[in-house]
């Protein structure tokens, strides 16, 4: 496949890009640099442009293309950002996303492989949260993905446009290489806050946000999925694609819970250092519980999570920290 990565120099997109590679899928970068790494971009030919620019869009579609797939990982990511700022989100997830689409008609490329996420799910009302669950998103960050979810169910209807919509659940760890990783500037994400904190020492204390949710230790549940195994899913999902016409969309998860204080004792046990911590109040937004019911996927793309156990993840995250190439 030739296949376009939007926000590919961003950690997700980054890690699909090594796995199309050795797969021999050609790859081509757009990225603004605007969360994401020039230095990130190490298996594909890159562009430095902005989904906002419609222009620039339609000519990178024309003049690099035909492509037999797009990836779009471009978007603004971090829900308490989203809650005082959401004119950022819904320019940049949902007008950026809607000029896409509209150069995707007019260049005549019709399959998308869109990150959503668990965010478009809102406060679960079950433990494990399959594709029939209720959307509710709680915050501007999971309204602006699930609105795209229902204009690509739209955009499928009137102009023929296919598309796997992949809600990932925690994303984590890093190429086992050690050739990329994840860098976000700030770091909001635990598992890299916590081997941060185990590096920097005191300058940089872990702070556990909530003890006191309805959870066995009070501390948030989280499904932690790894970056290869969603690498691996969109592979999956944009050949699918090839042999299917609808707008589909599916959870990704491992399907296990865990703690915050369970991943910082994990994370122990791997780098071998204690980790020192503070309760803090907790987080706004944050659900007590969210784990994935993946079973659709593992049925119908034939996907298989390979990284099962929390300790396993987080090895790999802790090679990438410790030799940190951007
Ligand atoms: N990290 C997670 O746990 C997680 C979970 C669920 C969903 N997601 C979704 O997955 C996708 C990738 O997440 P990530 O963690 O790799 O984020 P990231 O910030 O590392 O990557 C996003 C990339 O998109 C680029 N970008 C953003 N806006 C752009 C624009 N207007 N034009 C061009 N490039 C633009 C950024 O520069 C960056 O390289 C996002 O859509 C995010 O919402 C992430
Ligand atoms: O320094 C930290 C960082 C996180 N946490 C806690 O650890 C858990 C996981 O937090 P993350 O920030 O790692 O992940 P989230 O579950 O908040 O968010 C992830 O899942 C969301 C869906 O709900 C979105 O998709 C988002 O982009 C994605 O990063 C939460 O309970 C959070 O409060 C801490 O205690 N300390």
């Amino acid at each position: 496949m030739k296949v376009l990565v939007l926000g590919g120099a961003g950690y997700i997109g980054s890690h699909i890009c090594k796995a199309l590679a050795l797969l021999n899928h050609e790859s081509v970068v757009v990225d603004n640099l605007s969360t994401g790494h020039r230095e990130a971009v190490r298996w594909s030919r890159f562009i430095e442009a902005d989904i906002l620019d419609s222009t620039a869009l339609i000519d990178i579609l024309q003049n690099e293309g035909p492509f037999d797939l797009i990836m779009h990982f471009c978007a603004k990511s971090l829900v308490g950002e989203s809650v005082q700022n959401p004119a950022i989100y819904y320019r940049n997830n949902v007008a950026g996303t809607l000029n896409l689409l509209d150069a995707m008609v007019a260049t005549k490329h019709e399959r998308l492989v869109f990150s959503s996420t668990a965010a478009v799910f809102g406060m679960p009302e079950k433990d494990l949260i399959d594709e029939q669950h209720t959307r509710l998103p709680i915050n501007p960050y999971g309204q602006s993905k699930k609105i795209i979810e229902d204009v690509l169910s739209d955009y499928h209807h009137a102009y023929g446009i296919k598309s796997v919509a992949l809600r990932y659940f925690n994303a984590c760890g890093a190429d086992p290489d050690g050739e990329v990783g994840e860098r976000h500037e700030p770091e909001t994400h635990l598992i890299p806050n916590i081997l941060k904190s185990a590096t920097a020492g005191k300058s940089s204390e872990l702070k556990v946000f909530g003890d006191n949710y309805p959870t066995p230790d009070g501390t948030c549940i989280r499904d932690y999925i790894h970056v290869n195994d969603l690498a691996l899913a969109h592979i999956l999902a944009g050949e699918y694609l090839q042999e299917n016409d609808g707008a589909f969309a599916f959870n990704l998860g491992n399907g296990n819970g865990f703690s915050v204080l369970q991943v910082i004792e994990a994370a122990r046990d791997v780098i071998k250092q204690d980790i020192v911590f503070s309760i803090e109040p907790p987080r706004a937004g944050d659900p007590p519980i969210l784990v994935a019911d993946s079973t659709k996927a593992k049925q119908i793309l034939g996907w298989q999570p390979t990284y099962k156990d929390i300790e396993s993840i987080i090895a790999t995250a802790w090679t990438w920290h410790q030799n940190e190439k951007f």
